[in-house]
């Protein structure tokens, strides 16, 4: 069993060599998700995960997953090096685990340059050399947070109506906001891709990455499992 827990959400799967047995979304507050994850299997060989979220509620998910299987959890850290991606933080288990796991996966799939973008409660960009060295890396706040900004420290940008995320200038403050924030969104990926210069590969995943890979012209892959799928390498590296 794998889980991916990040700002918004846990993204749980089961699998069995390459099998799927299961899958689903877990939310501490929704009690009908919990059930769900509590109900995703008899008894699993091993719980592996990958968390941004605080110590606090990593311990309070390993009391969950220990209570009901008694099996202890593994959490992936970020390391100097696996596979041969190699990181360039001098502290590398600072580097968001949902980054790095994202990496691995996206080199495993494509050995060529790589612009490796999680559109989730943020949006990181991160690029990794042919070679495997992490060249580095982008953390934007993500639609939801970059709304909340302007809500808090503004008086007058208030709206109740819902607007789409556009890319067109809007003609209220609701859509000024929206397609704001969905230029943003785009915008940085955009520049990061530019600012790289050299012939690269993008790989989006996340809640995110449908609607931007769409708005991208949808070049590039969108592999809606990437930090699972780099939580299983490295969770098997592990145990070999
Ligand atoms: N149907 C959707 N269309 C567009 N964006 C979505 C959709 N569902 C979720 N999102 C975006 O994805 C984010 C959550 O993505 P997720 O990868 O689960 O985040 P996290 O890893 O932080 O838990 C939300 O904040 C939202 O911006
Ligand atoms: C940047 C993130 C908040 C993204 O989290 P997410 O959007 O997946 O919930 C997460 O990777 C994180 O907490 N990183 C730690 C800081 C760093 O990567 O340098
Ligand atoms: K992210």
């Amino acid at each position: 069993m794998q889980l991916d827990v990040g700002n918004s959400s846990a993204k749980w799967r089961v699998v069995q060599g390459d099998t799927l047995l299961g899958r689903g979304s877990y939310r501490e507050e929704d009690p009908v998700s919990r059930e769900e994850l509590l109900a995703c299997c008899e008894q699993p060989d091993y719980i592996w995960v990958s968390s941004v979220a605080s110590a606090e509620q990593d311990s309070a998910l390993s009391r969950l997953l220990q209570e009901r299987w008694n099996v202890e959890p593994w959490f992936a850290r970020s390391e100097a090096e696996t596979l041969g991606l190699r990181n360039s933080y001098t502290e590398p288990e600072r580097m968001g685990v949902d980054r790095w796991l994202a990496m691995l996966a996206a080199r495993e799939r494509s050995r060529g340059r790589l612009c490796v973008v999680d559109a989730g409660s943020a949006l990181t960009i991160d690029l990794v050399s042919a070679a495997g060295e992490h060249e580095g890396g982008y953390i934007i706040p993500g639609p939801d947070l970059m709304e909340r900004a302007l809500l808090l420290d503004t008086d007058r940008v208030r709206f109740s109506e819902a607007s789409d995320y556009r890319l067109d200038p809007g003609c209220s403050t609701a859509q000024a906001v929206r397609h704001g924030i969905a230029l943003a969104q785009v915008g940085a990926v955009r520049q990061a891709l530019a600012e790289a210069g050299s012939e690269l590969h993008l790989v989006l995943t996340g809640g995110g990455a449908a609607w931007l890979y769409d708005q991208l012209g949808r070049c590039g892959e969108f592999i809606p499992d990437l930090v699972l799928d780099g939580l299983q390498l490295q969770g098997e590296l592990r145990a070999a």
